[in-house]
């Protein structure tokens, strides 16, 4: 066992593993490391444990059972490791070790500050996929007149584009020296405002967008999906979201046998299992973002990249009762790590006051990635019989009529009250 400087090991319980084919060896009493999160985590997260424990004990009589490390970051990190420490080396290596881990939201400054620790916990861990499901339950209040029909799933790469964190303060010597290469090497003439200019990069790789979309059709073919979009912005950003566009549907047919339809650049891809033909197409990301709207049934496994997943999740989620309810994955081959769609909400950080559902449900989803179906089944049936209720958090009760609002633990306990 390894020894930690403040992670504090539990005393029962075994480490989960992985066989040599990546699947995962899960043990009755398996050790599951948590990041409490910043702000509304501390509410959120504290919940999301209750909730789970008691799925768990109830689906299993107590033959099995979570033994929860919690492993730190963010603002609780510096509280203990030092003022400059957001995500201490132990904290990375446990997560890597234990190999499931969830966490709460975590804090990223605009403008100055330090960079995201969710991207950096991502990057560290080479966690690829962001796996986001939108889905609709009964009773929850929607824009909607038809919100059922809005029923995906996002695969957002999550390691490369944007979010890779090269950029360069206005001003500064690596963008000075980065825009006269530009100017002097490449003949660039249209950077407006050279001296005032920042300068961002967007890394965008075949590997990084082959495994991400041999997941996404995957994950098509396994859950016997009709359809799998690419979504990117291919006419501006030729080399990059054109170039993921190209790549996404090229591993279509290399890999998976994808054939044009009617000369392409649409494909069909045969489902092995159900005999189906699963269509592979793409949309451009502003035209997709009106046609989640209006036509939303036509869409069900998204695979795109990570800036536009960022901002379609939320959008999304939207449309199926918000962010309070918009559960997530990070996912490589191995290592996978849960957390909510949303951040930290600050405003109502320590008030027991909004929707712990979204921690709830990637709860959920990490009790079914370890197979622990009873309870990810218990949670979602307690979630429909709670929602129907119509006792809920803020969130919903603003929007439902005849609600009672109650808090975040309130929500909890409502959710056990019932299993
Ligand atoms: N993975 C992560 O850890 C993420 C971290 N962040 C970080 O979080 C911080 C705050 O970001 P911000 O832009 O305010 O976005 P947030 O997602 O934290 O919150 C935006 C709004 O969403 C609603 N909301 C969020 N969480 C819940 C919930 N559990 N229940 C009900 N409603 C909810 C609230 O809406 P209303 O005001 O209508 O009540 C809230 O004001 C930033 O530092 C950001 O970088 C952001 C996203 C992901
Ligand atoms: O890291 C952050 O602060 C924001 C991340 C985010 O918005 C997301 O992953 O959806
Ligand atoms: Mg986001």
């Amino acid at each position: 066992m390894s020894s930690y400087q403040h992670i504090q090991v539990p005393s029962a319980g075994q480490k989960i593993t992985v066989s040599a084919d990546n699947s995962l060896l899960v043990p009755d009493q398996p050790i599951i490391p948590f990041i409490e999160g910043d702000g509304i985590g501390v509410d959120i997260t504290p919940v999301m444990l209750r909730v789970v424990d008691a799925a768990v004990a109830k689906s299993y009589d107590g033959r099995r059972k979570i033994h929860w490390m919690e492993v730190f970051a963010g603002e609780k990190s510096t509280r203990l490791y030092g003022p400059d420490v957001w995500l201490p080396d132990e904290t990375v290596q446990a997560v890597r070790e234990h190999v499931v881990s969830i966490k709460g939201p975590l804090t990223t400054p605009v403008g100055g500050g330090i960079r995201s620790l969710n991207v950096a916990l991502r990057q560290a861990l080479d966690l690829y996929v962001c796996l986001r499901p939108i889905q609709y339950f009964d009773g929850v209040p929607s824009p909607l007149k038809e919100p059922h029909k809005t029923n995906m799933v996002l695969f957002r790469e999550n390691s490369e584009d944007i979010y890779a964190g090269i950029e360069f303060a206005a001003g500064s010597e690596q963008a000075k020296k980065l825009i006269a290469l530009l100017q002097n090497d490449f003949g660039i003439q249209k950077i407006r405002f050279p001296e005032t200019s920042g300068i961002g990069i967007k890394p965008v790789s075949r590997e990084g967008t082959e495994r991400l979309m041999r997941k996404a059709i995957q994950y098509a073919i396994d859950h016997d999906k009709p359809s799998v979009t690419i979504v990117h912005k291919g006419n501006i950003m030729k080399f990059t979201e054109g170039a993921f566009r190209d790549w996404g549907y090229g591993l279509a047919a290399k890999e998976f046998g994808g054939e044009l339809i009617d000369g392409g650049p649409w494909m069909r891809v045969k489902n092995p299992h159900s005999g189906k033909f699963i269509t592979v197409k793409d949309r451009v990301a502003d035209a997709f973002m009106q046609q989640i709207l209006l036509r939303p049934a036509e869409y069900s496994v998204v695979a795109t990249l990570n800036l536009n997943g960022d901002y379609l999740s939320d959008a999304l989620a939207a449309q199926v009762g918000g962010i309070g309810i918009a559960p997530g994955a990070n996912l490589s081959d191995t290592v996978a790590m849960f957390e909510a769609t949303h951040g930290t909400a600050p405003k109502y950080a320590g008030k027991d006051y909004v929707n712990p559902l979204s921690e709830i449900l990637s709860a959920e989803m990490m009790l079914r990635h370890i197979g622990w179906k009873e309870a990810a089944d218990l949670i979602i049936q307690s979630l429909r019989r709670s929602i129907l209720s119509k006792k809920v958090t803020y969130d919903f009760a603003r929007l439902m009529d005849g609600a009672t609002q109650v808090s975040c633990s309130g929500f909890g306990q409502v959710m056990i009250d019932h299993m």
